[in-house]
């Protein structure tokens, strides 16, 4: 019984096991007036009671932001990332995807969202030691269907893009079996989704990674001018359950979202490879950015541009526009059959 361990009157243990008392965690699940009442003990032996079991639960030591991240490899919970697949891109993002938080990944059509998005369903499976979760995805569309045609191509092709994992771990999984796809195509069923349905796969351990494609499409159409506050809310519902499954089940949330583009009149010069669009703007307004950890944008670089002088590969690029933990920055990466790659030695603040 861990109320032993406490620098505690004999008196007040004695309370404590008259009023059948546990454990630490019972202790302080119980305000300090119900306390009383079960113990008999007076208020100041109550307050004493409380802090001296949240001083036990606190341990010896007071940890500072700082040495968390100075002593890594003493904190691999907190450090724990979920992979992306690929070395480069894992570099740029501090290891990956981090665990507890909703990620929107912002970006044109056609930049390449879908395919990170497939290519993390794949990768949360690995074991650990390769970067992943060992559990499935959960995928829900709310636009397109679920492109399983390429899941299948991404499938066939692991081994190539994991060249860092043996052959056997890549063949022994069954990626196709732990893919939980859900289709949600107005704002109700998706929050019905989240409420109900994801809780129970996350919880049974089946499922460490949701991915909503797109968040922007269901809400982009339903509200019209007069129903911005209902968007709001809305929005603030759906992020509120993402978060707090993603925390309680230490699993990501991607969220892939749409862009607004300013369209005006512009001078016929490229834009340089890696520079910011301003043109572009991530969907849904500050009522969705409140919800989310990091923000990334995925870009393309339009064909009439590869054609004026800029290199053709690599023409796609990944870009940090808010996270806690990264500097503002950019990187270049390609889609081929086998997947999305970093390109080493882009990567720019
Ligand atoms: N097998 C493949 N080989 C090479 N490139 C591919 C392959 N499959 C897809 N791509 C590339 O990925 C692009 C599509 O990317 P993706 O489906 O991720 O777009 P998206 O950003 O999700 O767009 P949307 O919002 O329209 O769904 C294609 O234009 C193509 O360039």
């Amino acid at each position: 019984m861990d109320l032993d361990q406490l620098e505690l009157n004999p008196r007040i243990t004695a309370a404590l096991k008259k009023g059948r008392l546990k454990s630490v965690k019972e202790v302080l699940c119980y305000s300090g007036p119900d306390l009383q009442r079960l113990t008999g003990l007076s208020t100041h032996d109550v307050q004493h009671l409380l802090r001296a079991a949240a001083l036990h639960l606190q341990g010896s030591r007071v940890l500072t932001a700082l040495q968390l991240f100075q002593h890594r490899e003493s904190f691999p919970e907190q450090h724990q990332r979920l992979s992306l697949g690929c070395p480069v891109l894992d570099q740029f993002l501090g290891g990956g995807l981090p665990l507890e938080g909703i990620t929107d990944l912002a970006g044109r059509s056609s930049a390449g969202k879908t395919q990170l998005a497939l290519q993390l369903c794949l990768t949360v499976q690995f074991p650990r030691q390769y970067g992943g979760l060992e559990a499935g995805a959960v995928y829900i569309c709310t636009e397109d269907v679920f492109p399983s045609k390429r899941l299948w191509q991404l499938i066939e092709q692991q081994q190539q893009l994991r060249t860092d994992v043996p052959g056997e771990v890549v063949q022994k999984i069954r990626f196709s079996n732990h893919i939980f796809i859900e289709h949600a195509a107005d704002v109700g069923a998706l929050l019905e989704c989240v409420r109900k349905r994801l809780p129970v796969l996350l919880s049974r351990g089946m499922a460490r990674l949701v991915v909503v494609d797109s968040i922007a499409a269901p809400f982009r159409c339903e509200y019209d001018s007069q129903a911005l506050a209902t968007r709001a809310k809305h929005l603030q519902s759906l992020g509120a359950t993402l978060r707090g499954l993603s925390s309680t089940f230490r699993s990501p949330v991607l969220c892939i979202n749409q862009v607004t583009e300013i369209v005006e009149e512009r001078e016929s010069m490229p834009r340089p490879l890696g520079t910011w669009d301003e043109h572009l703007s991530p969907a849904l307004g500050i009522a969705w950015a409140n919800q989310i950890l990091m923000r990334l944008m995925v870009d393309r670089v339009h064909e009439d541009d590869a054609t004026v002088g800029l290199p053709r590969s690599p023409a796609r690029t990944l870009r940090v526009l808010f996270a806690p933990h990264l500097p503002l920055s950019c990187c270049c990466y390609t889609v081929s059959g086998e997947g999305v790659r970093g390109v080493p030695g882009t990567a720019s603040c």
